[in-house]
């Protein structure tokens, strides 16, 4: 590998546990949970399957490489696959982010959600962070059967909520998929705040004038 090619690998694999354990001191994972990747020249560092984000060491990073093979590091995260379908269908992602965050996941046990947006644009930056949040299915955490079931899906959203789990969010930057996946848990939290309470979301003209993305 040339020195350029490593030091931004490096640099990756350092940002990556920064996140890991930025999001494990607040609480927004817990345990093993969640899962991170990024995208690197040559492939993809991904977490190790149960380890804790809090305590992540960027030498043991799983590393896969163009085709999604594991060459490197501990063995991949449960759900690599999932991950690697975000990235194939949406050509600019840069980072995946996956957790089990308290309130998403609360909204993900709900009934009678709509499957194709179930926490509606209550403010402008889950409208440009978030967009519309589409609920998948339940499948078992690793089912192979659930990066099928995202394929479609991936392609028109880069944020999903997985039924009875937790949201994953793909970003151009891992720091851009962090700050979509954070605004996601706060407006779940919005959510489950306000029921019962008579509420009005961003009309459609409001979310159309917002600046996506930014
Ligand atoms: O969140 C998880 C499964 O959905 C955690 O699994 P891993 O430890 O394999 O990453
Ligand atoms: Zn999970």
């Amino acid at each position: 590998m040339n020195p350029i090619t490593k030091s931004h690998e490096s640099r990756q694999r350092e940002r990556l546990a920064t996140l890991g354990a930025s999001l494990f001191a607040r609480g927004l994972t817990t345990g093993t949970s969640g899962n991170l990747s990024v995208r690197v020249s040559d492939g993809w560092l991904m977490t190790p399957t149960n380890v804790s984000l809090g305590a992540l060491d960027p030498e043991r990073l799983s590393k896969l490489d163009d085709n999604g093979r594991h060459v490197g590091g501990d063995r991949p995260t449960k759900e690599s696959l999932l991950h690697l379908v975000l990235y194939r269908q949406r050509g600019d992602a840069g980072g995946v982010v996956h957790l089990h965050s308290t309130y998403a996941a609360a909204v993900s046990c709900m009934d009678g959600l709509d499957p194709a947006e179930c926490v509606p644009p209550l403010t402008a930056y889950f409208a440009m962070r978030v967009g519309r949040l589409p609920l998948v299915p339940y499948h078992r955490p690793g089912d192979p059967a659930l990066a099928t079931a995202i394929h479609d899906l991936a392609a028109r959203h880069h944020a999903l909520l997985l039924a009875n789990h937790g949201p994953i969010v793909s970003g151009t930057t891992l720091e851009s998929a962090a700050a979509a996946i954070e605004e996601l848990e706060e407006t779940a939290k919005l959510f489950l705040l306000l029921r019962g309470i008579p509420t009005r979301p961003l009309s459609d003209q409001e979310v159309s004038q917002l600046d996506r993305g930014r």
